[in-house]
């Protein structure tokens, strides 16, 4: 039988994402609700193997559900591959007899805090919080909505200036290895492509389309991690070969992962956060926590980690249709 879970330690760990800070109150909240001692770990693993662990009452996290990044601050850590590091890490929980640990992150945090688990055997829930929208297990991750309304807002601008100019515009979203940001803020912001890294499209198949079209200006969504090449390479082979437009190209980059979080990311890293801590008190470990048709669920390592997230078919039908 497990024993009583009495002190949670919270951090935010790989990229930041708008909404990490509503999940931080939302742990810390509901830790103090459920009578449990809470810690915050600065810097996500860095600082857990740094030592720079201190305690959390519920005033310290007012203020914050409406800002953007994260006030626990993020980090890769190279010293939590190793073993060394992660005992490290384990000695410094241990001084302060932490005995939970709720990760906010993706898909690496989540190898990461496994690994933990398997070497330690504390206790560990993750929480998704990556604009990527690449995790298994859950229909979104925190911060993927507010990303994905950014690149909306920044597409709508783009149109402006490519209508009055009669120009083509590559505009290239981030996801890493994940389509989503990009196909959903194609549709949304009409453009006639989004290039994805799931689906293949050739420079022949663009210029077919391209030229097919009788639209005097257009805009196509490059995701970054595509096997097409960036949206620098696509445009510069586009406009070698198709001269009807003035090709440009925008690079969102990471303003995608700033600014004060959407209600929906607001509500959905409220909800994680209490599932977290209550998942911990029910006595469950190495799951991640997830939305699946608008309800909690938890996904253990082994099944989510296994699984790619694919891209919804429906969402690729849409953007055919629409781009004639
Ligand atoms: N295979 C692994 N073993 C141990 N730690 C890992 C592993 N993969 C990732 N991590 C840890 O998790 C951190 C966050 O992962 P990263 O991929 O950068 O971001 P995200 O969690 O947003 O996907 C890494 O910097 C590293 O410290
Ligand atoms: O901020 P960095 O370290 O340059 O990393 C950029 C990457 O981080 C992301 O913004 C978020 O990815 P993670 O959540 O997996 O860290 C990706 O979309 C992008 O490829
Ligand atoms: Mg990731």
């Amino acid at each position: 039988m497990s024993t009583e879970i009495k002190r949670i330690a919270v951090f935010t760990s790989g990229g930041d994402a708008p909404g990490m800070n509503a999940a931080i109150r939302a742990v810390v909240r509901a830790s103090i609700y459920y009578d449990k001692e809470v810690f915050a770990v600065y810097r996500g693993y860095e600082g857990m193997i740094d030592n720079d662990i201190v305690p959390l009452d519920a005033r310290s996290v007012g203020n914050i559900i409406q800002r953007g990044g994260t006030i626990l601050k993020s980090a890769r850590s190279k010293e939590f591959r190793t073993p060394e590091g992660r005992q490290k890490a384990y000695e410094n929980l241990k001084e302060r007899n932490i005995d939970a640990l709720v990760a906010i992150g993706g898909d690496g945090t989540f190898t990461g805090l496994h690994k933990f688990y398997q070497e330690f055997n504390i206790p560990v829930i993750c929480i998704p919080g990556t604009i990527d929208n690449d995790l298994p297990g859950t229909d979104y991750t925190i911060g993927y909505d507010t990303a994905t309304n950014t690149a909306v807002e920044a597409i709508d601008k783009i149109r402006d200036t490519a209508l009055s100019h009669n120009r083509l515009f590559f505009i290239e979203v981030m996801g890493r290895d994940s389509g989503y940001i990009a196909i959903n803020s194609g549709i949304a912001g009409g453009a006639i492509a989004a290039i994805i890294p799931e689906e293949k499209m050739t420079t022949d198949e663009l210029i077919e389309m391209l030229d097919k079209s009788d639209k005097r200006s257009s805009l196509v969504v490059v995701a970054e991690g595509g096997k097409s090449g960036s949206a620098m390479e696509i445009a510069k082979q586009v406009n070698e070969r198709f001269s009807y437009y003035d090709t440009k190209v925008t690079i969102l980059g990471h303003l995608q992962r700033g600014g004060s979080p959407t209600y929906f990311d607001r509500v959905l890293a409220s909800k994680m956060g209490i599932a977290a801590v209550e998942g911990l008190i029910q006595g469950k470990t190495d799951v991640m926590v997830g939305v699946r048709n608008h309800q909690i669920v938890y996904n253990d390592f082994e099944t989510t980690m296994n699984k790619e997230r694919e891209i919804d078919p429906e969402l690729l039908r849409i953007a055919k249709i629409l781009s004639i």
